[in-house]
Formats: C-alpha cells, structure tokens, sequence
C-alpha cells in the first residue's frame, strides 16, 4: 500500500481487466461520464510517464498521421473491417497487393499503436478504430490532413521565423501555402486544384461526425420571428454553407414551416451542392461572395455562419459583417456557430482546431470577450451565446442590429 492509500497494484488490475472487455467504452452508458473518464485517463497516463517517456511520445508523434494513411491507402484497414474476425498477414497480403514483409511490419506498428488489435501469432483484427478508418469521409479527411495541414505544421517553426514570431492571423502566404509553394490564397487554391477540395469537404464532413448538433441542442423555432413568414421569406440563409450538411438539416427539422432555405457559397461549391437540392422544395444554393458584395437577401430571419469567420482577420472580418449588416432588419439575426473558447482550462479540441486554422487559412479561433468586440464594432449587438458542446467548444453566438 502507499502512503496516499491507493492500492496501484489493485488499480492497475481493474485497468487491465477493463480493457479486455470487447467495445469497453460502448458499456458507459453516461456520456459525461465516459467524457470524464476519457480526461482523466489520458491525464493520469500523462502524469505516470518519465519527461524521457514523454519526449519520445512527442517525437514519434509525427508517424501516426502518414502511417493512418497508408493503411487507408493500401486498403489494409478496410480488408480487415470487411468481415468480424482476425486475418493472417498473408491473406491480408493477398487482398491488399502489400509485400507480405513490409505488411507484417505495418501490421506490428498499428496494433502497437491501437489501430488494430493482435489476436496470435501473425493474425490481426479490425477494431473500432479501424472501422471508422475504413469509411471515405474518414479516410478522405486523414489524407486532408496529411497533405495539407501536415504540410504547413512541417513548415511552422520555418514559417514562424520568417516573420519573426509575429502574430499570424490574415498572414499571407500561410505555413501550409508557403510549403506548396503557392502563391494563391487558400480557397482560390481549392478552386484550382479539384482533389483538394474533395478531400476539404470530406474533412469538415468527418470532423463533425459524432458531435452533438446544433439543430438538436437549440429550438430555431423558439427563436424565430416567425410572425408574417409566407413562402416567399428567407427563414434560413446559410452564408458559406459549403456541402449543405446545416441548410439541409434544418430544412429537415423545420419542413413544416413555410418559407425559404438558401445557401451561398463559391461557384466551385455551389456547383457540387445543386444537384443534391434539386428534387427538395424550398431550399437553393446561389453563387454569393460575402467577401465583396453586400448581402442580396435581404431581411431573412436567420443569417447562419458556420465555421467561416476564424479563417479570416479582424479586418476582414469587418468587410464581411458589414457585408451581412447590409441585408439584416429588425426581424433578422445573424447566428454565427463556431468555437468560443473560455479565457482559462480550453479543451484541447478547441486549442488543436486554432493552430489548424492558423496553419492553412491564417485564421484564429475567437474567445467569447473577441466576439463581443468584433460584432459590437460593427453595430451589432449580442444577444445570446448558447454553449452547446462544452467538448470542443461549439457554441451559437447570437447577435443583431443594435
Ligand atoms: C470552413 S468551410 C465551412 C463550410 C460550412 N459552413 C460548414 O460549416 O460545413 C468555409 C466555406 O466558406 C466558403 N467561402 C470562402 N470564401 C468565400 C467567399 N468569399 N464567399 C462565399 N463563400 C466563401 C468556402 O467555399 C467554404 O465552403
């Protein structure tokens, strides 16, 4: 026993004895529970090491991600999530093409990693984790990263250094388009490069797989100025809606009230969201630049944002706030759903999806204080900020004319 009366020896078996179960985390009923538990966990994993442990985890770190890839790639993890028992490297071998040597290595390094787990001798099995690997999104998201954000997280210490370590935010051109090189601005590269823009779009798919909803977590209705809407009134404007997952989502949600959905986006993307509108009533996808034009619509009674502002500078986003001003009136409000991070204990998703920003698009992620000054001046004033999930930080900032 030891003198701070936890039996370690007792811990660590009840530990083990708990991974042996199968789906282990799927037997935690309690959401906040297994959250707390996930926390804790990796803290105390953490806290256990060495520094020299710990150094050689953050030095290793950087062949997790193009190793993922490589089984996504060789299709190893989706032969072994295509049936629910273990396999031999040598059938594996068989339906991968991969030299059956370099796969038994593959092989060691995930299970060692906990991509996949080892029954016996040479025979693996798929495991959560994989699964989910295996789906396109998913796969389309980890090669997102890996070519892209990968790419300019390589390129930081460099990066940062060349501008002397000054603050980032609408810096151009960013770690990642310094690395291509390019000297295209982030979005215009996407245009121009069609592969990219598939695998971004599979990416903001999958990153928000499994999180909590915006349309479950908040009453549109509740907050909706429903008075006078005909079928001609734009209920929804989604700016920058990019695959349409939230136009469509609330369309869905709110199919009973009569009025207009639309979504504005770049002519590259409104061109891939239209075929998926075309047999759904009351809902459009029109070419909008928010960047240049003042708003078209005007007096819609939502004006959606998702995740568009921390790609951009205050200043610019200034120029896109007056932009929406433009078209708001009294029945209108602007909800902007991003990430607001606390000023004290920010959850490490919220810190990651920063740098991600400032690494690709030279964006930042705004504390709730930022986007109070941001909006108010522009005359806008904010009426509500709705946390949603506490995990990443989501939150509903609601704002209107002041
Ligand atoms: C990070 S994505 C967010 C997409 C969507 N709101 C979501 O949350 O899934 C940013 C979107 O802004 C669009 N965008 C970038 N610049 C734009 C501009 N000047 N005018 C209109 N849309 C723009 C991009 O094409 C992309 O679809």
């Amino acid at each position: 026993m030891n003198c701070d009366d936890t039996d370690y020896e007792v811990l660590a078996s009840q530990i083990e004895s708990l991974l042996k179960r199968p789906d282990g985390a799927l037997q935690i009923r309690d959401e906040k529970t297994r959250r707390r538990l996930v926390e804790g966990a990796r803290k105390l994993a953490e806290s256990l090491e060495f520094p020299r442990e710990t150094y050689r985890r953050i030095q290793y770190s950087h062949l997790v991600l193009p190793l993922a890839v490589v089984g996504v790639d060789t299709g190893v993890f989706s032969a072994l999530a295509s049936e629910n028992r273990p396999f031999c490297s040598t059938e594996l071998a068989k339906k991968t093409g991969v030299d059956t040597q370099l796969l038994r290595r593959l092989l060691r390094y995930y299970q060692a990693t906990d991509m996949i787990s080892q029954v016996a001798v040479d025979t693996y099995q798929s495991s959560p984790v994989a699964n989910v690997l295996s789906s396109d999104n998913h796969s389309d998201s980890l090669r997102f990263t890996h070519k892209i954000t990968a790419q300019g997280s390589s390129n930081l210490p460099d990066w940062l250094r060349s501008i002397q370590y000054s603050c980032p935010v609408g810096v151009s051109p960013t770690a990642w388009t310094s690395s291509i090189p390019s000297e295209l601005d982030p979005f215009t590269y996407l245009k121009h490069n069609p592969w990219a823009l598939k695998l971004f779009q599979s990416h903001m798919m999958a990153q928000r797989v499994g999180r909590k909803s915006l349309m479950d977590a908040f009453d549109f209705k509740k907050h909706l100025n429903t008075q006078d809407i005909s079928s001609s009134t734009f209920l929804f404007v989604d700016i920058g809606g990019g695959t349409g997952s939230q136009s469509l989502a609330f369309r869905k949600q709110y199919s009973k009230l009569p009025g207009r959905v639309a979504l504005q986006d770049r002519p590259e993307v409104v061109e891939r969201v239209k075929p998926m509108f075309a047999n759904i009533e009351n809902i459009e996808a029109e070419v909008y630049d928010f960047s240049t034009t003042p708003q078209p619509i005007r007096g819609a009674r939502v004006y959606y944002m998702r995740n568009i502002f921390h790609a951009w500078a205050d200043a610019k986003c200034v120029e896109i706030l007056l932009n929406i001003k433009a078209g708001m009136t009294e029945q209108s409000v602007l909800m902007i759903d991003e990430i607001a991070i606390p000023e004290t204990n920010a959850k490490g998703q919220a810190a990651q999806h920063d740098l991600e920003v400032m690494i690709c698009v030279g964006g930042v992620e705004r504390t709730e204080g930022q986007w109070a000054s941001l909006l108010s001046g522009v005359g806008l004033i904010v009426h509500e900020i709705v946390k949603y999930d506490e995990d990443y930080e989501d939150a509903l900032i609601i704002a209107g004319l002041a």
